[in-house]
């Protein structure tokens, strides 16, 4: 192997200064692993005037992707500019001219990975995306490599660092949801458009990713059913905490008997379970495997640092692999064919919040509903609204299918009783004081 492993940046921005940042400071832990200095020589950006987090040669900046894509002299790209179409170009070409790739890119690796790695082993390359998936935290390591031995049959992630942020300090400060985004956004958590954390679907890349890792299943996108937080509101965080309950935005992956489930969304975890602490921009992720019971692993989900200390290891990875010579040989396709569940199989408790007439006989009228369809209740609690003829109705139910829960849903709404639906959450995970 070379005295020296040229490295070119697809991107210097949070991340990718990140990566500078670990390459030039921790040169003798790289050299230690990998037997070489290793040195950023090109970093592609779109405005290389443009002021720069850290200090850089100017001759290192470009403009142009083909300084990198087509440079003899570069042995591994980084993608770290986002976006998915060019992203996808720029790798597939330099995988093509047989550099190992390492990406941060979920967006892409949830939409195009089995192609894009499909591709990097046509060509005898690498192609790691460990910082994909919940920053900094080596989960996807954790699911090829730790557990490999083992079969998932669950995993619950807290994978998206803007929304936690968001959620923490709305619930533990009671600040308002639009400050504390323009927060996150300041931090370099959020995504270049952050509708895809608050909406939920950065969380259902990521679990799309997990999904098809842990089940050995090629789950795509449109697999995973996602809703995000920004209709959540302080009362629903107030109700959470008096239930005994804390709100995350949870990604939920679950395999029985052959088929699966991947969802995003709202949800009370009890106060006590192990992802109900995991606050600000902390992510964690529970893994269930059936002979290793459970584990869960915890860490910073998005930042400069932490999100480029595992584009870093990947790089490691991909060195080690060149002195091994043994590049492109580590990715396996699913062994599984994909089975989703029907909404009949996806069994949850939930948690509503409704708006009914304060008078005799409307609260007959909706536990009758339930009862009805063999729903019945863990909680109740109804409080008169001030000034209003509108009483507060919260109900917990016991475990029920998702089928005959959007039933009730929508036949409460034509109850003349019922003046609104306000909300509703799913709720999972046990107490563990039980
Ligand atoms: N921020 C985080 O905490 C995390 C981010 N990620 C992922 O990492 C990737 C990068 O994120 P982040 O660093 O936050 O993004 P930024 O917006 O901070 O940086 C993007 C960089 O890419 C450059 N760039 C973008 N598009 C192009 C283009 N078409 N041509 C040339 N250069 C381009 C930009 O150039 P210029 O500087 O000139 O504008 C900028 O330097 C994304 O895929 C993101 O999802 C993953 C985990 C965590
Ligand atoms: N926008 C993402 C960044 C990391 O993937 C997040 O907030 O988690
Ligand atoms: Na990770």
């Amino acid at each position: 192997m070379s005295e020296k492993i040229s490295i070119g940046l697809l991107g210097f921005g949070t991340v990718g200064s990140g990566v500078v940042r670990i390459v030039e400071n921790h040169q003798q832990e790289l050299k230690h692993q990998v037997g070489s200095s290793v040195v950023v020589d090109k970093i592609l950006v779109k405005d290389a005037k443009k002021p720069r987090a850290i200090e850089i040669d100017e001759r290192v900046l470009t403009e142009d992707p083909e300084d990198i894509i087509s440079n003899p002299n570069i042995d591994v790209v980084v993608e770290v500019m986002g976006g998915i179409e060019e992203a996808r170009d720029y790798i597939i070409r330099s995988l093509e001219n047989k550099k190992h790739v390492v990406t941060a890119n979920k967006d892409l690796m949830a939409m195009y990975g089995a192609e894009l790695l499909t591709v990097a082993s046509k060509n005898g390359c690498d192609l790691f995306y460990e910082a994909s998936v919940a920053g900094g935290i080596p989960i996807i390591r954790s699911l090829v490599e730790g557990l490999s031995s083992d079969r998932i049959t669950k995993m619950m992630g807290i994978v998206n660092g803007t929304t936690n942020y968001i959620l923490t300090k709305m619930s533990n400060e009671g600040s308002s949801y639009n400050d504390v985004l323009k927060e996150a956004q300041e931090l370099g958590y959020a995504e270049s458009d952050p509708t895809a954390d608050v909406e939920g679907l950065d969380a259902a890349r990521k679990m799309a990713i997990l999904g098809t890792l842990g089940f050995s299943m090629n789950i795509g996108l449109d697999d995973v059913s996602a809703q995000g937080i920004s209709a959540v509101t302080e009362e629903d965080l107030d109700y959470a905490k008096q239930l005994g309950y804390r709100m995350k935005l949870v990604g939920v992956a679950k395999r029985d008997e052959g088929k699966v489930e991947v969802s995003v969304q709202p949800t009370l975890l009890p106060k006590n379970h192990p992802l109900a602490s995991v606050n600000d921009v902390f992510n964690a992720v529970y893994v269930y495997g059936e002979a290793v019971g459970e584990t869960m692993f915890y860490g910073p989900g998005a930042g400069s640092l932490p999100t480029a200390t595992a584009v870093v290891s990947d790089l490691i990875t991909v060195m080690k692999n060149m002195r091994l010579g043994v590049n492109g040989r580590s990715a396996l396709p699913p062994l599984h064919e994909k089975q989703m569940k029907t909404d009949e199989d996806v069994i949850s408790k939930y948690f509503m919040r409704l708006h009914v007439e304060d008078k005799a006989g409307a609260f007959a009228a909706i536990t009758t509903l339930f009862s009805e369809n063999n729903v019945s209740f863990e909680k109740l609690l109804q409080m008169p609204i001030k000034n209003k003829d509108v009483a507060e109705v919260v109900i917990i139910t016991h475990k029920t299918n998702k089928k005959t829960y959007e039933l009730i849903s929508s036949c409460l709404t034509d109850l003349e009783v019922v003046k609104e639906v306000k909300s509703s959450y799913r709720i999972e995970g046990v107490s563990y004081d039980e």
